[in-house]
């Protein structure tokens, strides 16, 4: 469990992280998104004390980091900027902290083979490709068997094999009960993996909700219906959690809370005709652009967002 409160982080008049308030809880994967410049290091680092808030205050599993007697036992972490010993192998690697952390060589075997390193585990560290280096940064994080794991960008470079592996990885450890947070920019992973997101921008809390809930609060799976009979099928069609609307006048319905079928079903027992039915869904892309754009700091000559303005 990271039970962050009114987190802040100043760097002279910059305010990297401005009094976040947030709760990632064990047992599902959370994924932690924002533009660039959002502020996710900088709280990540926060987390495992690498950085000292300027105020506020973060806990793991019920405690500050520095006030664990054996931290690697209850959070491992993969951060951006990994110190890896270029000469040193990856067995000889995972040994130093093993050793420093009075973990037995059976846990560095252990996390050897849960991150496929068993072949290259003696090799030096310094000849590793991208993927390689990210699957020792994520064995040195799991080497303490930690309850809480948090890992930023741990796709980033990633070939589709080590990202299909990575989300098996990232679903198996919520599964077996453990907090997982894993900063991306890639959204359609994380709609992938994450049951529950945490989105900041500019430093501050966006959204502290599901998946499903961000997607719906932005338009969510709507189905536009057309008719020459709109009142009446706006009668059948009306129940608990369906919300429906439509200009006076007009032959089109907007409907949500009903699937495309079920409204094509109903629509045929009571004999009215459809011109159109068309269902819309808003990718988890679009929702977190609509929710970022005003957050972003650097926005791309001539990019163009969802709602079409230029940005
Ligand atoms: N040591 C530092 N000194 C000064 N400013 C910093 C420092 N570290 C971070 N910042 C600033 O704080 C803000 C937040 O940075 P941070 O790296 O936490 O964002 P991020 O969300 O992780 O970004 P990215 O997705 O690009 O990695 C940025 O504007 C950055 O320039």
């Amino acid at each position: 469990m990271i039970e962050v409160q009114q987190l802040t982080k100043r760097y002279g008049e910059k305010t990297a992280v401005d009094r976040l308030d947030f709760v990632v809880r064990p047992g599902t994967v959370t994924g932690f998104l924002g533009p660039n410049g959002a502020g996710k290091s900088t709280t990540m680092r926060m987390i495992v004390g690498l950085d000292a808030p300027t105020s506020g205050s973060v806990k793991v599993n019920g405690k500050r980091y520095a006030q664990h007697s054996a931290p690697l036992q209850e959070i491992g972490a993969l951060l951006e900027a990994r110190s890896i010993h270029p000469g040193r192998s990856a067995f000889d690697h995972l040994m130093v902290q093993a050793h420093t952390h009075g973990i037995p060589r059976r846990r560095v075997e252990e996390v050897i083979e849960l991150t496929g390193l068993q072949a290259v585990a003696r090799k030096r560290a310094g000849a590793f490709s991208l993927g390689m280096g990210q699957r020792l940064g994520i064995a040195a994080a799991l080497l303490g068997d930690p309850a809480t794991v948090m890992l930023d960008e741990p796709v980033n470079g990633l070939d589709p094999d080590g990202v299909l592996w990575i989300r098996n990885l990232l679903t198996g450890l919520a599964e077996e009960g453990r907090t997982v947070f894993v900063s991306s920019h890639l959204m359609s992973e994380m709609a992938l993996v994450a049951d529950h997101l945490i989105i900041v921008g500019r430093g501050r809390l966006l959204a502290d909700t599901t998946v499903r809930e961000l997607v719906r609060m932005h338009g969510g799976d709507a189905v536009t219906v057309a008719s020459d009979q709109p009142a009446r099928l706006r009668e059948i069609l009306s129940g608990p959690g369906v919300e429906i609307s439509g200009e006076v006048g007009s032959e089109h319905l907007h409907v949500t809370g009903l699937s495309a079928r079920a409204i094509g079903l109903k629509a045929a027992e009571h004999g009215i005709a459809l011109f159109e039915l068309s269902s819309r869904t808003v990718s988890l892309e679009q929702a977190f652009m609509e929710l970022t754009h005003d957050a972003v700091e650097y926005h791309g000559a001539g990019t163009v967002d969802t709602s079409g303005r230029a940005a």
